[in-house]
């Protein structure tokens, strides 16, 4: 079954359409890239399948999750979902993380919520999550706070709260553009190894295609609120149809 299935998606502010037409699917295990410049809709396209649209903008059409209809359902069934079988890593690890938190605290609390451990093995599976995410001294981190931390470590441990109850699909928006490009790199591994373990689909934003290119292996191309192209993510790089894509990708060379 699919595992996504965005259909005539349209948002508006005010009667004012930012998102119009917008229709894709994801399949269980894939990976799609959705790629446009600032302002084309990407992340409102994210927040309407998360539930998560800001106040005053509504959403049409239909995002079906498995065989439950999205768009219009409740807060009670859209939040066992978040954080369970959708996650989500944003730009900025901060605003994701509880200051007054210790940080392998934060990663249990993510499994204890949703009841998929119990006290005890939910610490111990958040030092060993925090390992999976390759941050070094796992067991000394896990009790620091977040910022005794680097921003490439923050961002770690938000993975790892968002890998924790091996989501069905993890989105990401811009999960890497606040880090210094080295580190980039290693978080892009660290995502990229822990979709592929769990098996996991994943929808990724981002402006820079040579992320998509090592992440994706397929592509959504959006320009001012609507989908102008699709397809696997080598072939939409090297022979785009879409006169937007070939300026996107002129503009990235
Ligand atoms: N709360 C809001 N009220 C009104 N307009 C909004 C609101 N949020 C976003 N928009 C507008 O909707 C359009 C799409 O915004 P969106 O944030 O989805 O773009 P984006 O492709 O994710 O851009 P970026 O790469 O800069 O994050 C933009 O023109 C933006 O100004």
């Amino acid at each position: 079954m699919t595992l996504l299935a965005v259909e005539d998606l349209g948002i508006t502010a005010g009667g004012s359409p930012l998102v119009e037409d917008v229709s894709f699917a994801i399949e269980p295990g894939e990976r799609v890239g959705l790629i446009g410049a600032s302002g084309s809709g990407k992340s409102l396209t994210a927040s309407a399948v998360m539930g998560l649209l800001p106040e005053g903008l509504t959403a049409y059409g239909s995002v079906r999750f498995g065989d439950r209809e999205l768009l219009g359902a409740g807060e009670r069934e859209l939040s066992r979902l978040r954080g369970k079988d959708i996650t989500m890593v944003f730009q900025e690890p901060m605003t994701a993380l509880n200051p007054s938190m210790r940080v392998g605290k934060q990663v249990a609390e993510a499994m204890l919520l949703h009841r998929t451990r119990d006290r005890r093995a939910a610490s111990k599976d958040a030092v060993e999550l925090l390992e999976r995410v390759r941050l070094p001294e796992p067991e000394r981190l896990a009790r620091a706070y977040p910022h005794q931390l680097s921003g490439g470590q923050r961002q770690r441990v938000v993975l790892a709260i968002a890998l924790a109850n091996d989501p069905a699909l993890l989105i990401c928006d811009e999960p890497t553009t606040a880090l210094d490009v080295t580190v980039q790199a290693r978080i892009l591994d660290v995502l990229a190894d822990g979709v592929r373990e769990r098996e996991s689909a994943l929808l990724f934003i981002t402006h820079d295609l040579a992320v998509v290119a090592t992440v994706c292996e397929r592509v959504l191309v959006m320009n001012e609120g609507r989908i102008v192209e699709s397809g696997p993510t080598r072939r939409v790089l090297s022979a785009p149809e879409h006169e937007y894509t070939a300026r996107l990708l002129e503009a990235s060379s």
